[in-house]
């Protein structure tokens, strides 16, 4: 069984990173709503809009609490919120869909996604995603770290310092690489897995501004945050 060992200063940043990340958890579960009851497609859109919304603020504040980011460039600082926040949303989805439920209750909550509205198009690129991340098993150091990462993408557009956001990035690489070992000795490919997980979450991310576009109600009404967020309206 390989040693694995923190430093400190490690220590220090994972707790950091924990607490940051439990607390910002979704203010109501969106999964738990989902399987209460069947919601008509203009319902689920505002759902959706509702959840992101929140789900937004709940990344700013997360992202407080990540060293060394408040010491960035104020424009970076939101230039990777912006460029961040639609892959952390399906992060935190792909999460929400493959936290343990009781017998049955996947099956419903995919059912009840398929049928929410979105085009038949991005359904399979979504779950393909989903089953991905679920068959990872991450332990939730190893997710609140991947949040981190993807955050901390120094090549995100417009941002002007890459270098300080590497070194950050790099930070939170080292500390996720030593989790992976800990949590996961028998797979020596699964930090490069993991990784691998954020190149298909750029590409899915990719379409959201379709997603939205084609998803099937008359009226597409986003809330301002969301304008700034999803590029829409
Ligand atoms: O509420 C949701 N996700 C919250 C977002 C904030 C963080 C918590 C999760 C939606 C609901 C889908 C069904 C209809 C209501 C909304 N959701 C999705 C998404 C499908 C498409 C999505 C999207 C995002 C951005 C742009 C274009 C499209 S998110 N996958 C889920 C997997 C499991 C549970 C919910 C899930």
């Amino acid at each position: 069984k390989k040693k694995v060992s923190f430093t400190k200063e490690q220590q220090a940043l994972m707790k950091v990173i924990i607490d940051a990340y439990n607390k910002h958890q979704i203010p109501q579960d969106v999964a738990k709503k989902l399987l209460q009851d069947k919601y008509s497609t203009e319902e689920n859109f505002l759902l959706l809009t509702e959840m992101a919304t929140s789900q937004v603020q709940v990344l700013v504040e997360f992202t407080k609490n990540i060293p060394g980011f408040l010491s960035l460039d104020r424009e970076d600082q939101i230039a990777l919120l912006k460029g961040s926040a639609v892959e952390a949303m399906f992060l935190r989805s792909a999460q929400a869909l493959n936290k343990k439920m009781p017998i049955g209750h996947t099956e419903v909550l995919e059912e009840r996604i398929r049928k929410s509205g979105i085009s038949e198009e991005f359904i399979k690129p979504m779950f393909n995603f989903y089953k991905s991340i679920g068959e990872l098993h991450m332990v939730l150091e190893e997710q609140a770290l991947l949040t981190t990462i993807t955050i901390l993408t120094p090549d995100r557009p417009y941002v002007k310092d890459q270098p300080a956001v590497e070194r950050l990035q790099e930070t939170a690489l080292d500390l996720l690489r030593k989790m992976c070992v800990l949590h996961h000795p028998q797979e020596p490919q699964y930090f490069a897995r993991l990784l691998g997980r954020l190149t298909e979450l750029r590409t899915l991310s990719h379409y959201h501004a379709e997603m939205l576009a084609s998803w099937r109600v008359n009226d597409h009404k986003f809330t301002p945050l969301l304008c700034e967020i999803w590029d829409v309206q």
